[in-house]
């Protein structure tokens, strides 16, 4: 796991670089920045997405079988662009890609070592009625030789081997939140003048907090389990019932339950045997930010970042927040 520092100098972010770190600090930094440079040029579309042909579905679907939104469509092309046309990567995947994309990994003078994956607009069921949406990003070192064609096994990694992870939340103010394996940082956009400021530091999810987040819409489909736990969540005793609150966009939901304490579920159901979030570019870094910012994510029975990936869109049953609402829900999972 890489091991980096952040300092805030002149309002942009510097990465250290440390002794003991693996990587070209450079590259990965030349990375972050170029993740900083898509977020901004995304930032300013989804601003007025109600006032340019921006919203509104594309008109194809997606490998999930999805309806692809106009600004999904954008985003990943924007991401993509960004980081082939900067030549820091050898390869992509993203949600709204069938296959990964090699980027000129064949060439032996290539010494790009990373893999990124990538959700380009998280909560797009939000877009067309103004609430938050995000960006979520997962990065790996390759396993495969530089200078060789990327293969599938550079994207079928364990989430415990992420060099860094984070998200882009398009809120009331835009924010970059990531990790390189040494804590959690927050930037903030100021738009006035385009630069991310370090305006959380070191983030921490509150070992316990009084909030849930399900889309309870579907309770009568969850497991035994589930359904207990949001019993004991709705239950008056101690500091319960807790507050539900459900955003739809799990970068949006995830990051308030960082700042206050809560827990965020997506289980599986009779309807999604599997859940709906993809494991490779929504719970792996969500789960790497979770862990490093004292938190927890599993799939109710394993940690995520545990999970041996076998397919680039598989999804999995999704439980993470604040430790101690997390092991109290697995609890519940194991005793069902
Ligand atoms: O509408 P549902 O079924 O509750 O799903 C909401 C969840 O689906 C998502 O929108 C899935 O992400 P995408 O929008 O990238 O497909 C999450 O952001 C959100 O938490
Ligand atoms: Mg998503
Ligand atoms: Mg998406």
């Amino acid at each position: 796991m890489a091991n980096s520092k952040l300092n805030q100098t002149l309002g942009e972010f510097i990465i250290e670089n440390q002794s003991s770190f693996k990587y070209t600090s450079g590259e990965l930094s030349r990375l972050i920045n170029s993740i900083r440079l898509a977020a901004k040029v995304v930032n300013h579309e989804v601003n007025k997405a109600g006032l340019v042909d921006i919203i509104g579905a594309a008109g194809d679907t997606n490998i999930q079988g999805e309806d692809q939104q106009k600004l999904d469509v954008y985003a990943n092309e924007k991401f993509i662009q960004t980081m082939t046309k900067r030549n820091i990567v050898c390869g992509i995947a993203s949600e709204e890609e069938d296959d990964f994309i090699a980027i000129n990994s064949q060439d032996e003078n290539n010494q790009n070592k990373y893999v990124v994956l990538i959700d380009p607009l998280d909560g797009s069921s939000n877009i067309d009625v103004n609430v938050s949406v995000g960006t979520i990003f997962s990065v790996f070192r390759r396993v495969t030789p530089v200078g060789t064609p990327v293969t599938i096994d550079d994207f079928l990694q364990k989430g415990s081997m992420q060099v860094a992870a984070g998200y882009v939340v398009y809120g009331t103010s835009t924010m970059l939140v990531y990790t390189t394996g040494d804590g959690v940082n927050g930037f903030t956009l100021n738009p006035a003048i385009g630069t991310f400021y370090l305006s959380h530091p070191n983030m921490r999810f509150p070992e316990d907090g009084n909030i849930y987040s399900v889309n309870e819409g579907n309770y009568i489909h969850f497991p035994k389990g589930i359904k207990d736990y949001i019993k004991y969540c709705q239950m008056e005793e101690g500091d319960r019932p807790y507050t539900s609150r459900y955003i739809g966009s799990l970068v949006s939901d995830f990051h308030r339950n960082m700042i206050k304490g809560g827990i965020y579920m997506y289980p599986k159901s009779s309807m999604n045997e599997k859940g709906k979030l993809r494991l490779l570019y929504e719970c792996n870094p969500m789960a790497f930010l979770a862990e490093q910012a004292n938190g927890k994510a599993s799939d109710g029975f394993t940690r995520i970042m545990d999970i041996e990936p076998t397919e680039l869109h598989e999804r999995v049953p999704f439980i993470c927040g604040s430790k101690n609402m997390v092991e109290k829900a697995e609890e519940f999972m194991r005793n069902a």
